[in-house]
């Protein structure tokens, strides 16, 4: 089966998303995820200009000696641009390979392990009180996980709190706005939070917080500390992870369970926090992290350290990759959780696909393939619009902090 062309396809529709799609001699076709929030046009160029004219003519069964050849034949290995070109080759090939063999593609990954894929929903308000009002609707709506994250008083903007209910879009300016931070109002603020919650909600579901790589490791042991009592599923991005080591201190301080690796794009991001125990989930996906390939590399090794899978699933991942990771996370044996953040009307009309909702519950569906296909004619209706992340400054001096 040869690849006869690759397209790349970038679209707006309700956030920018980057598509590639490779066709076959036998007129199979599939699709992957590109989309890097924010550097979108970086992966297309990367894939457009130095992936697509290596790919013409190449058997598309042979997905692991492709991923060898753009891994290695780049000779300038990993990072988020590379390995998001990769992801969507790989994902593409697996899709095309589960329709050749008219399978969903968790079959070919070894079959279910489980029922369904839990998933967790993102409830945010400004204030404790229209947070928790979030949460409770999250709980009234099937959801067994749910993350909270609220507005902290005497800041003006923070991670996780947006304008709509359903979905969050953090990349919302044509140049990067600009946040202030405060980590010791933070810190003092978010304990309230969750014994609000907990008062409110009990100890039925699992309640889960993004800390958004924004503390010092030893502020971060002393939240995961003050969080002890409210049972959280995970604290997540405690302290920026390039230092692997620094999670060595927070381990010290608390059993708050630790989640990481949504910015991470290759197993050497992770080898040391899964191999010391570092951290209990680990949060790379398929679009960032080279695929369903290489993802299973990083949950096999997992695997062997009781590290379970937490994939990250963002509005600014699109539907193809949240298809493909749901064929992952219903094969993969150390599951944990997924993301689900709902996309936008508009982002689910330009990407139709068969998995679905029920219960808390993912379902990938029965469709031979990932179940996600691209609506060109619609995509084409909505035009690429630069978006940037914002950046984060202190509050109190304007120091560029993590955001
Ligand atoms: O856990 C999460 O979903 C967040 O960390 C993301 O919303 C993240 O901020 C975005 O994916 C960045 O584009
Ligand atoms: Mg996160």
């Amino acid at each position: 089966m040869k690849i006869t062309n690759a397209r790349v396809i970038v679209c707006s529709p309700g956030r920018n998303f980057v598509t590639l799609k490779i066709e076959t001699d036998q007129g199979l076709t599939g699709i992957g995820d590109a989309t890097l929030n924010g550097r979108e046009l970086a992966v297309a160029a990367y894939l457009s200009e130095h992936v697509v004219p290596c790919l013409i003519g190449r058997d598309a069964q042979q997905i692991e000696d492709i991923w060898q050849y753009l891994y290695k034949g780049a000779y300038w290995r990993r990072g988020p641009v590379t390995m998001s070109a990769i992801a969507a080759v790989d994902t593409a090939l697996w899709d095309i390979k589960a329709k050749a063999a008219g399978l969903p593609l968790y079959q070919l990954l070894g079959g279910k392990s489980r029922t369904g894929v839990m998933v967790y929903g993102h409830a945010n308000g400004s204030d404790i009180e229209h947070t928790l009002d979030e949460v409770l609707r999250y709980a009234e709506a099937g959801y067994k996980a749910i993350r909270a994250q609220s507005g902290v008083p005497g800041l003006e903007k923070v991670y996780g709190v947006g304008k709509g209910t359903l979905f969050y879009e953090p990349a919302d300016a044509d140049l990067p706005s600009e946040h202030d931070w405060s980590s010791e109002k933070y810190l003092r603020h978010t304990p309230r939070l969750f014994e609000r919650i907990r008062e409110k909600l009990g100890f039925e579901h699992h309640l889960l917080h993004d800390v958004h790589h924004r503390l010092t490791p030893i502020e971060a042991g002393r939240l995961g500390k003050a969080l002890e009592p409210f049972q959280l599923f995970w604290m997540e991005d405690a302290t920026p992870a390039e230092n692997q080591q620094a999670f060595r201190l927070i381990r010290q301080h608390t059993t708050t369970p630790l989640a990481v690796g949504e910015v991470f794009n290759t197993i050497w991001d992770c080898k040391e926090l899964i191999e010391n125990q570092l951290i209990d989930y680990i949060r790379s996906t398929v679009v960032h992290a080279g695929g369903i390939t290489h993802l299973r590399r990083i949950a096999d090794l997992a695997a062997l350290y009781q590290v379970r899978t937490g994939c990250h699933g963002a509005t600014d991942l699109s539907p193809a990759c949240m298809g493909a990771a749901l064929h992952f996370d219903i094969w993969v044996p150390n599951f944990g959780i997924q993301e689900y953040m709902r996309h936008t009307e508009e982002t689910d009309a330009v990407f139709p696909h068969s998995y679905h909702f029920a219960d808390g519950m993912l379902y990938p569906g029965e469709t031979p393939g990932h179940g996600v296909e691209i609506d060109e004619a619609l995509a084409a209706k909505y035009p690429y619009q630069r978006a940037y992340l914002p950046v984060n400054r202190l509050q109190h001096d304007g120091t560029l902090h993590s955001w």
